[in-house]
């Protein structure tokens, strides 16, 4: 592969079909749908390279000498936590990867095939499991996932996988093969299911970020972060761009009248760069006008009113600890500076053993749906983990999920950084309901387990009384699956409603500007959400590629200036205004 490019010669004028912001689970099978479609398409990442094929470079000294990075190697996965300088984005008061592959390479990599009440509960007409069919289809066969990582397609060290499935069985759940049966999340259990393939990463920056890189029109830029879109009234022109640590800052521009950008910068990168671009609620917009945007940021008139950062949601995390001797710990942190030398080995040469494997040992999974007083089905997601207060323990969280309707808000600060100004757990009766009634089935579901014991929760504390102990901060109940902060809908958000996008993914009020990311999804999903995201963004490439180009005279269609011909008037009603690049575009007057 080439790897990335600077953007320090960002001068040379040209224009792209499509300008991509951000190259994460949303922003990469965007650029090679669109690219593979024969546009020309640039992908902008704020972020340094990150695994070895695209020339990345950190590494723990075992890997040197090799082309892998610590965001190849499975077992790495968890050092996000220990070391995140120049790996973790530093506007975001959560944690986000913003690095290329942005959540894609720095998550554990789980990986499932959603349920489908995951479209069917939340997500609008056009939206639904049926419309999702293909998208899934595709996804699927780029990126299948695996239940065995280790290329010998053994599973190590499954002792608490044993335990615990073990008791769930004798406890009347199911064992499935999960994505086999992606409907079937009701008392099942099964293995987790990772992105990784051929004993590495794998994912979207394996599969689709390759295929882009094949073709000639399609550019990738890190390190470069995108400031705003350059829009005249509902019509982007480009984006402004700043190289990082210095050199080029301005903008680039897409190919006049049918150009288009696509935010894909995650649930709050893509809010903030629509907050900058003069595009969401005024509280927000005015305290960007009083930073040091201020003096370029779009005056308040061509501001477009619509509730970005509202609808903000997570996966309410609940963790409980349980410990049995059987339970068999691997010390994935000491893996980085002080790993066991055979693993090592064995992983180098051959991609097998616990290094293969995510970081702690997160196995196994399981699900069951609570049916709410309100009548909303709660899809309850379990994830365990093999690490905890003891070398025997394991960690649970109960993630609630598709069905849940509490939502928080992101907003911005002064120094434009993104937080979580109301955090989006537990608002609702029935949310708390439901966390409380899954925890105490699975209470009853292992109350016979020979020599297991609980730890988080104590025996003498009702399910309730310990959910209502945990704070609903993100602090203690993040699951770092933030989604929803531009939703996707009919309901259009300037007129009253809760959308920012519409069913093609396009911003409302504007006629070429998209959101392709978790940001737009209204509800969550039961899962970890990124290969639903990877989906998701399967199917708005379809959706885009289908929309008519402006046509002459219409919104967005280019119009007078140096170019004027008969054909570039515009239609009646509306004005032509200048653009960048001495073109014009037609707009509306308003
Ligand atoms: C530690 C951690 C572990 C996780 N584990 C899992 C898991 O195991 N399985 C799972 O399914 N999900 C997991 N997730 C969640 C999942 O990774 C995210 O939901 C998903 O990646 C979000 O996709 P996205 O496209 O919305 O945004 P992201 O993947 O976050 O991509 C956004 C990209 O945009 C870039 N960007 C932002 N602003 C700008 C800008 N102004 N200019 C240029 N570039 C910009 C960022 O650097 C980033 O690369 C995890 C998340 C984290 C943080």
């Amino acid at each position: 592969q080439a790897g990335a490019a600077s953007c320090s010669n960002i001068t040379s004028g040209q224009t792209y079909d499509y300008i991509i912001v951000g190259s994460g689970a949303g922003g990469i099978p965007m650029a090679d749908r669109l690219s593979e479609a024969g546009h020309s398409v640039l992908l902008i990442e704020k972020g340094p390279p990150s695994t070895g094929r695209w020339g990345g470079t950190m590494k723990p000294t075992w890997l040197n000498g090799t082309s892998l990075t610590r965001f190849d190697v499975p077992g790495l996965c968890n050092q996000i936590w220990h070391d995140p300088v120049g790996i973790a984005c530093t506007d975001v008061d959560q944690m986000a990867g913003c690095v290329l592959g942005g959540g894609t390479a720095v998550n554990a990599g789980l990986w499932w095939k959603p349920h489908p009440a995951d479209w069917d509960t939340n997500f609008p007409d056009g939206w639904k499991n049926q419309d999702l069919v293909s998208a899934t289809d595709r996804v699927f066969s780029r990126i299948p996932g695996t239940t065995a990582p280790s290329m010998d397609g053994k599973l190590y060290l499954p002792q608490g996988f044993d335990m615990l499935g073990g008791s769930l069985a004798k406890a009347g759940w199911k064992y499935i093969v999960p994505n086999d049966h992606p409907d079937q999340k009701n008392r099942t259990y099964g293995h987790s299911t990772f992105m990784y393939s051929g004993g590495e990463r794998g994912g979207p920056l394996a599969t689709y970020l390759v295929t882009a890189s094949s073709r000639k029109t399609f550019t990738l830029w890190t390190n470069t972060m995108a400031k705003r879109v350059v829009r005249v009234g509902g019509h982007v022109t480009g984006v402004e761009v700043e190289c990082n640590g210095g050199g080029y800052a301005g903008a680039v521009s897409v190919t006049p009248t049918t150009g288009r950008v696509i935010l894909a910068a995650g649930a709050f990168g893509s809010a903030k760069l629509l907050f900058r671009s003069g595009i969401g609620p005024a509280d927000q917009l005015n305290i960007v006008k009083n930073t040091t945007d201020g003096p370029t940021m779009l005056s308040s008139d061509a501001w477009i009113d619509l509730p970005v950062g509202y609808n903000l949601n997570d996966h309410v995390g609940t963790d409980i600890e349980i410990s049995h001797p059987d339970v068999v710990f691997y010390d994935y942190y000491g893996a980085w500076n002080k790993p066991i030398v055979s693993d090592t080995e064995t992983y180098l040469s051959n991609r097998t053993g616990p290094l293969a494997q995510a970081a702690p040992n997160i196995n196994p999974m399981f699900w069951e749906i609570i049916n709410g007083s309100d009548g909303i089905l709660r899809h309850l997601h379990w994830q365990s983990r093999v690490e905890g207060t003891g070398n025997t323990s394991m960690t649970i969280t109960q993630y609630l999920g598709t069905g849940s309707v509490s939502r928080g808000r992101m907003t911005i600060t002064r120094q434009l950084n993104t937080v979580v100004s109301i955090p989006p757990y537990l608002h609702d009766d029935n949310d708390k309901a439901a966390v409380v009634k899954g925890l105490e089935n699975l209470q009853e579901s292992l109350k016979t387990v020979p020599n297991l014991t609980w730890i988080t929760p104590k025996p003498n504390i009702t399910a309730a009384q310990f959910v209502n102990s945990i704070p609903a901060t993100p602090a203690r109940r993040c699951s770092n699956h933030w989604i929803g902060t531009a939703r996707i809908g009919t309901d259009d958000g300037r007129t009253g409603g809760k959308s920012v996008v519409d069913l093609n993914t396009k911003v409302y009020g504007t006629d070429n500007l998209f959101v392709v990311d978790a940001s737009i999804f209204p509800g969550h999903v039961t899962s970890n959400p990124s290969a639903a995201i990877v989906i998701a963004s399967e199917h708005a490439a379809s959706k885009i590629l289908a929309l008519p180009a402006p046509s002459a005279g219409k919104v967005g269609a280019t119009c007078g200036g140096r170019d004027w011909k008969g054909s570039f008037h515009c239609e009646a009603g509306l004005g032509c205004r200048a653009g960048t690049n001495g073109i014009s575009q037609c707009t509306a007057r308003s």
